[in-house]
């Protein structure tokens, strides 16, 4: 391999490693997530409420959306689907 594929073989690694890194972060605070709407949840259906509140989930998809376009609302969609099951 000549320098240059070193360099390049490196820099991928490199990056990758940093990948994993964030991905290990994102799926911690994504069960994160999940235990906190947990306890929102369970205090709603306690104290005589229902385990959705379609009017939240609203605000939380448009600021998916607001941030990161089109695919924002679909991420939020599967956080939702994580964090309440599906509906
Ligand atoms: O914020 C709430 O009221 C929650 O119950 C949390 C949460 C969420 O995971 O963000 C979960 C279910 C509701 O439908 C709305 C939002």
């Amino acid at each position: 391999m000549t320098a240059t594929h070193d360099t390049t073989a490196d820099l991928i690694s490199g990056a990758r490693e940093r990948i994993d890194a964030l991905d290990d972060r994102i799926i911690g605070l994504v069960q994160e997530r999940m235990a906190v709407s947990a306890v929102v949840q369970e205090a709603r259906i306690t104290s005589g409420g229902r385990r959705v509140n379609l009017s939240r989930e609203m605000e939380i998809l448009g600021r998916y959306r607001e941030a990161l376009g089109r695919p924002g609302t679909a991420l939020a969609m599967t956080l939702l689907e994580l964090s309440r099951g599906k509906v």
